[in-house]
């Protein structure tokens, strides 16, 4: 008797453990159902598609041949874990057009230990709340009272430029975005030297690609005890650390009336009428804002640089629009001159479209979606490339030529609103574009002012991908100054 009841209780936790199993994997079953339909690049045995993610070469030419070999919706592996690629602009306005698919998928937790858990890598009701308090900062108005700290900045950092001839311009324009950062969101002015010299975010680095590249670091219980995840830890408290000394200084002298408008004020202000976000989130949200602007700004300034260098005729037009503002004033630039530069705007997007300083971003489906004879589960991780979707034929003519006129007014009407996507689309986008075109507008500008650019002939660039898009070895420029 009491055998037969410990043989029920046993079938019974059996078929329990089966049942709990089953639905903890179920999404995930229901994604390889689906991966195994799909086309996609040859998978290794265990490691799938990873090392894709150091060979830029072989990810590029992937990415150039994906739509027309596997088809708008393609599939590689991370691991045993899939991953669904949309490439067409239509199907990606049905994700992130939506507010129900606003998670992000798994790969944005591996940056959590970096730039702690802000706005980039939160999902659910923290992500939303967050979002929704810090929202009403990024409003044009404020921005304005940027330009005066945007300008002063790249006229300072500029004083590098004036005796070199031949420079990796990728220095001269990180200098200038963290300059600009630590004013803008830390509040640090810029006659603060130095606590500007004891800031640690310069030399961040992100590990979120090496740890894809070793699928067995996606494991947290292995990867804590390897010498990057120890490392990685002593950069995040150092960033922590040091952010929570600004916090507190700037709590103890107030507000001081030459720098009063900056991200982390702001903050303490949402703070005094919200339990909720404590000096934890903001401190968290200021790792991420100063990390967020630092790559994808730098990467968009040099770029530009670099392509007005490589088409010297797009160069002068631009230049051109500059002397029509300027003549030959060297005053400061204003709101209203950022305003008037449209065609440097133009060559700032269309950079923007063959580089896009934030190649792939993903999400994690909240729920089913249809897309043609595919069923997406929700669960699905998806990634979108604005680097593959940005050079398809079907929505840009010659679409690796470097074409300005494409953003004209007129062309603009015509273009689908999916098929740009530098600062991703939808409620999830960048919350800090207006901010960002601002600023790379002043910086291109103020160079383009006083120098002429052209290649350095011995020095072709050299794509890398690490989270952002970059020139590896950076981006060597002659400079030339202008009379
Ligand atoms: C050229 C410059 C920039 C580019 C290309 C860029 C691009 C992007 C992209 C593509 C996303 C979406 C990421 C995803 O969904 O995975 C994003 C999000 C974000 N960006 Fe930017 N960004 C730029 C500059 C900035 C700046 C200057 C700031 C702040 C000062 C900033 C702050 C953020 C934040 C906080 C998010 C997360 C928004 C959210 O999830 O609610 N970005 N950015």
């Amino acid at each position: 008797m009491v055998s037969t009841e410990r043989t029920v209780a046993y079938i019974i936790l059996v078929v329990t453990v089966l049942l709990l199993i089953f639905v903890y994997l179920k999404s995930w079953i229901r994604c390889v159902i689906l991966a195994l339909k799909l086309k996609g690049p040859k998978p290794l045995p265990i490691l799938g598609n990873v090392l894709l993610i150091g060979d830029f070469s072989s990810l590029t030419r992937v990415s150039d041949l994906s739509y027309k070999t596997y088809g708008k919706v393609f599939r590689a592996w991370i691991s045993v874990i899939p991953a669904v690629f949309v490439l067409d602009p239509k199907d990606i306005q049905i994700i992130l057009g939506s507010s129900r698919h606003t998670d992000k998928s798994f790969v944005y937790s591996l940056m959590h230990n970096f730039i702690g858990r802000g706005l980039i890598s939160n999902s659910g009701y923290k992500w939303r709340l967050h979002r929704r308090l810090i929202q009403p900062y990024f409003n044009i108005n404020i921005l304005d009272l940027y330009t005066t700290t945007f300008w002063q900045s790249s006229s300072r950092q500029i004083k590098q430029l004036e005796t070199s001839r031949e420079v990796n311009i990728n220095n001269f324009v990180n200098s200038c975005v963290l300059d600009i950062l630590h004013e803008t969101i830390l509040g640090i002015g810029s006659n603060e030297t130095t606590l500007k010299a004891e800031s640690p975010y310069r030399k961040g680095e992100i590990t979120a690609s090496i740890r894809i590249q070793k699928p067995w670091f996606l494991l947290d219980h292995v990867y804590k005890f390897t010498a990057l995840a120890e490392s990685e830890l002593k950069q995040r408290s150092k960033l922590y650390e040091f952010t929570k000394k600004i916090l507190n200084l700037k709590r103890d002298s107030g507000k001081s009336s030459e720098q009063s408008v900056n991200l982390m004020q702001y903050f303490m202000e949402i703070a005094e009428n919200n339990t909720k976000f404590d000096d934890d989130s903001i401190i968290n949200e200021l790792c991420t804002f100063m990390l967020a602007g630092q790559d994808s700004v730098a990467a968009a300034v040099s770029f530009t640089l670099y392509n007005l260098a490589a088409h010297q005729s797009i160069q002068e037009k631009a230049y051109i629009e500059l002397y029509g503002i300027f003549k030959n004033s060297d005053r400061p630039t204003d709101v209203k001159d950022l305003q008037n530069m449209k065609y440097i705007e133009q060559c700032i997007k269309e950079t923007m479209r063959l580089y896009p300083s934030v190649p792939i971003i993903s999400r994690k489906l909240s729920e089913d979606i249809v897309l043609g004879k595919h069923t997406l589960p929700a669960g699905c991780n998806v990634f979108i490339s604005p680097y593959t979707t940005h050079r398809l034929e079907q929505y840009y003519e010659n679409p690796h030529q470097f074409n300005p006129d494409r953003f004209s007014t007129e062309n603009l009407d015509k273009l689908h609103p999916y098929a740009y996507l530098p600062f991703s689309a939808g409620p999830r986008n960048c919350i800090g574009y207006k901010f960002a075109l601002i600023e790379i507008k002043m910086i291109v500008s103020t160079l383009l002012r006083r120098f002429h650019l052209s290649l350095c002939s011995n020095k072709p660039i050299n794509l890398a991908f690490r989270i952002t898009l970059r020139a590896s070895g950076g981006i060597w420029l002659k400079l030339s100054p202008r009379e």
